[in-house]
């Protein structure tokens, strides 16, 4: 199971704590981040995090090569709704990409959390069949 993390600077700690939350379960996947996201989780779990490009130099564009590969099975974006962001394209690359390889993305933690109960509780297996073939 690949994970992707991505946060916007005043929503990290909210991705930060989620992953130590839930850290029995992300320490099953493989997880991918952009580049100050995925240093903050390892720092915070020891969780192993590949990291790509921070998000503003490309990182988001990145994990989006892996969506368009349907390489990636779950995304955690925690976006900032209230600050604009110099790399708002890539943004909207990224989510546009999940909507058409049909990829689940979370974009705030009440949802985060319904996914991750649901990665918990097997409901992925369907991505695993997809992938195995
Ligand atoms: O900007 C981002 C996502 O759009 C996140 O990038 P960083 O994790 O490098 O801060």
């Amino acid at each position: 199971m690949n994970i992707a993390l991505i946060a916007h600077d005043r929503k990290k700690d909210t991705l930060v704590n989620f992953v130590v939350a839930y850290r029995h379960i992300f320490a099953k996947a493989n997880l991918y981040g952009t580049g100050t996201t995925g240093l903050r989780i390892h720092e915070a779990t020891g969780l192993d995090v590949h990291r790509f490009q921070s998000g503003p130099l490309g990182g988001d564009q990145q994990i989006g090569a892996l969506i368009a590969e349907n390489r990636m099975d779950l995304v955690l974006f925690f976006r900032d709704p209230l600050m604009a962001q110099p790399h708002e394209p890539d943004i909207i690359a990224l989510l546009r990409l999940c909507d058409v390889h049909n990829i689940p993305v979370a974009t705030n933690m009440a949802t985060a959390e319904i996914l991750v109960k649901a990665l918990e509780r097997g409901d992925f297996a369907w991505r695993e069949t997809i992938n195995s073939q």
